[in-house]
């Protein structure tokens, strides 16, 4: 269950909203940007944060970064190289989560998210290290733009695995109904290499109608590290329209 709310102006801090509509059409990523700034102001002074990975976790990095130009004080864990870049960029100060076990905030992106809030990460392969600062943190924040949200999910679930076991994992995605694809990297020959030193098996289940029993499957695989799969743990959604303005989900508890 959800409630949803949306708004440019009132709902958000005035930094945020004022220009915002205008410095989002200029970009060309509207959506993306508007949620993930509106999520920078959802960080309290003093916090400890988690930091996602992707194109609108960075605008959240990134207006945290001017947030800290002006005074905040908080501690980031990353979830990946290019979060790491992006924060040491915006000077935002870092921490291990054995140093903060249990966070304030995360903030992540999402490639799709369902009406239950049920949400498919990965497209980056970053999945596995954000899914430990999600359940690290006491609020879970998904940003994303509107083109990601869907009554049901559909979107291919991205699924580290141990390199040893991907023939394994390949016939665990048949036998459960899915299509497995290995994920080639772009600009170098061969798979992706995740930054644990795995690799990412791609598999498209078609419209997933039971979303837990599917990430617990999946879970059972010998050889899977993690998948891409989050339930019951986001609280809130950010979603940027394109006009800039941020519709707000929000678990009911
Ligand atoms: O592995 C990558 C992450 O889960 C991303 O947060 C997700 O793929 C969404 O990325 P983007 O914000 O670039 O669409």
């Amino acid at each position: 269950m959800w409630y949803c709310s949306q708004g440019t102006g009132e709902d958000y801090p005035h930094e945020v909203s004022d220009n915002m509509q205008e410095r989002n059409a200029a970009s060309g990523n509207t959506g993306k940007q508007a949620a993930g700034e509106a999520a920078a102001w959802m960080v309290d002074d003093g916090s400890v944060i988690g930091l996602g990975t992707g194109s609108t976790t960075a605008y959240a990095i990134k207006a945290i970064g001017r947030r800290i130009d002006e005074g905040l004080d908080v501690l980031a864990v990353v979830t990946s190289y290019q979060s790491e870049m992006l924060a040491i960029e915006a000077g935002i100060p870092l921490t291990t989560l054995a140093e903060h076990p249990e966070l304030d905030i995360a903030i992540d992106g999402a490639d799709q998210v369902d009406a239950d809030l049920n949400v498919i990460k990965g497209g980056g392969a970053a999945h596995t290290r954000e899914k430990v600062v999600a359940f690290s943190s006491e609020q879970f924040v998904v940003v994303v733009d509107d083109s990601k949200m869907k009554e049901k999910l559909d979107h291919f679930v991205p699924i580290e695995v141990l390199p040893y076991a991907k023939d394994l994992v390949m016939r665990c995605v048949r036998e459960l109904g899915g299509e497995p694809q290995l994920r080639l990297a772009s600009r170098k020959d061969g798979p992706v290499i995740t930054d644990n030193g795995n690799f990412v098996i791609d598999a498209s289940f078609g419209v997933i109608e039971n979303v837990e029993a599917l990430a617990i499957s999946l879970s059972m695989c010998p050889g899977v590290v993690e998948h891409g799969i989050f339930t019951d743990v986001t609280d809130m959604v950010l979603i940027g329209n394109t006009d800039g303005s941020v519709t707000r989900l929000d678990t009911l508890i």
